[in-house]
């Protein structure tokens, strides 16, 4: 029936026609020119025979406007294609979701935090968002935290039977699920159940990450992720602090990265320019960060990383995405988290950086801030946590290095060091520094942090990061291979 033209006559457009291709929906309103529409884009195509209705929902971009539009397009089937609207209407459907690998009507536990970023999350949920989910056929299970670690207690003791736990928050919030969710009593079933953020924080990161720089901030495009993204495996990091364990998702940052954070968070109503502040007066205190930094290495070489990540982009279109339609694998259910594989005192195979350094910043997701690509190199799923290292050395060479910082470009600074992990530990030199943990105030004690491959899950449209590392080693061959020299031979002791 696909290619079939469906008219209907509205109340206030006159008659707009609509026909199915393999990948748009096309419609088309009697005075205009005819729209395009991806079927990633469409939600609903449903026909009422009681009332001999049609209803056509979706969504587009609109120049001038912050976040993409839902058009929803109800009017009277002709009379002679009444029979066949129904049919039509379920064949839209089948080719906009099941075809596309995405169940209808997703069942959502949505958790609202009123508090986070520029507290606009409350306004933009019942504005924009839910007006989407529910035009889907989603049932939204909504709760507005109403404080620190409610989150927290309501992953713990979630019902397994969501599709997905949508978080209308920033960073923070997400943080607090992921910790939830790992004391759960059927943790792996829990974290096979995907995440998917909506934008209202101050940072923000993993909304970028997932959606893009273009997209990442806007709450509509999120609200279509949670309808049409599909599960993406993420690995997730075990941070131990004397003897307690804690899920982190997305990075850990000591001295000045840190700054970024701590001591920025009464400024959350400026939105993500609280970073560039906090990076601004890090820069003027110019303060060290006294830690000993040791790490499991899987791989030092920054040109190999870069080659390595083109290579897995330029893979099948889809690699990381798990079988669509049902969330829960069955076969790989068990009961309890994974162990943890690495001892504290365990020395064996470890490398220690003996350089006095500026920050240590490490994690997951190119994207911390719309400014800051901090670990462009980054892959959801590779099992590994990208490290980096930045020796104290001068104003000068932290600005220079921060210049190109929203395209990628610091990971090229000949003075920073970056390696990808199995897993890495930190241990203070003196008593007093500041450590953030997905942008959480850590104490400033020694800690280990170590990956689990594919134990989260998010919601994606593209299986991957929706971010392009375009940046080439400015020095590309001959100097490349004297900074390896410099790497391995003068800092390091294995
Ligand atoms: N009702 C509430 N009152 C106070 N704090 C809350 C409330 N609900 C949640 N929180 C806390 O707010 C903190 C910040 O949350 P969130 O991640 O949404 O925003 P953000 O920190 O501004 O953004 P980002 O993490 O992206 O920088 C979380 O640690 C969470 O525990």
């Amino acid at each position: 029936m696909d290619g079939e033209e469906f008219t209907i006559t509205t109340p206030t457009q006159g008659n707009v026609s609509f026909r199915l291709t393999d990948t748009l929906l096309l419609v088309k309103h009697s005075d205009s020119k005819c729209k395009e529409i991806p079927h990633r884009q469409v939600i609903k195509a449903a026909f009422d025979t009681a009332s001999g209705s049609l209803e056509v929902a979706y969504l587009t971009k609109k120049t001038k406007k912050k976040y993409m539009s839902l058009t929803s397009i109800h009017g009277q089937v002709q009379d002679e294609k009444r029979g066949r609207a129904g049919e039509w209407a379920e064949s839209v459907m089948q080719s906009v979701y099941e075809d596309a690998g995405v169940k209808r009507a997703r069942r959502l536990k949505v958790l609202v935090n009123p508090h986070g970023g520029t507290k606009q999350a409350v306004a933009l949920f019942i504005k924009i968002v839910e007006p989407i989910l529910r035009t889907a056929g989603c049932h939204c299970d909504v709760i507005h935290t109403t404080h620190q670690g409610h989150a927290y207690e309501i992953a713990k003791d979630l019902t397994l039977d969501y599709d997905a736990i949508i978080t209308v928050s920033g960073d923070g919030l997400i943080h607090e699920v992921m910790n939830g969710i790992a004391q759960h009593a059927d943790p792996i079933r829990a974290f096979s159940i995907p995440i998917a953020p909506i934008p209202t924080g101050s940072g923000n990161g993993l909304s970028l990450n997932l959606l893009g720089i273009t997209d990442g901030l806007d709450v509509a495009v999120a609200a279509l992720n949670v309808i049409k993204g599909r599960p993406m495996k993420v690995d997730l990091f075990s941070f131990t602090q004397n003897g307690k364990r804690t899920v982190s998702f997305m990075s850990q940052a000591l001295g000045l990265m840190a700054d970024l954070d701590v001591g920025t968070e009464h400024l959350r109503w400026m939105g993500d320019v609280r970073f560039m502040v906090g990076l601004i007066r890090g820069i003027i205190q110019f303060k060290p960060c006294p830690v000993q930094l040791s790490f499991k290495v899987a791989e030092n070489d920054k040109a190999k990383m870069a080659a390595s990540l083109r290579t897995r982009q330029m893979g099948d279109d889809d690699g990381n995405l798990a079988s669509p339609v049902s969330f829960m694998s069955e076969e790989s259910v068990s009961d309890a988290l994974p162990p943890l594989k690495y001892l504290h005192e365990d020395e064996d195979g470890w490398t220690t950086f003996d350089e006095p350094l500026l920050y240590v910043y490490a994690g997951k997701g190119p994207y911390v801030g719309r400014d800051f690509m901090a670990f462009p190199v980054s892959w959801p799923n590779d099992g590994l946590i990208d490290v980096m290292a930045m020796p104290v050395s001068s104003r000068k060479d932290i600005l220079t290095g921060m210049a190109g910082a929203h395209k990628g470009e610091s990971f090229w600074h000949p003075r920073l060091h970056y390696v990808k992990a199995h897993a890495y530990r930190v241990k203070p030199l003196k008593s007093t520094g500041y450590l953030a943990v997905d942008g959480e105030i850590f104490p400033f004690e020694e800690f280990q942090v170590e990956v689990h491959q594919g134990l989260g899950t998010f919601l994606s449209p593209y299986g991957r990061y929706a971010v392009d590392f375009t940046s080439r080693n400015p020095l590309e061959t001959a100097k490349s291979d004297v900074m390896k020299t410099e790497y391995k031979g003068k800092h390091y002791r294995h």
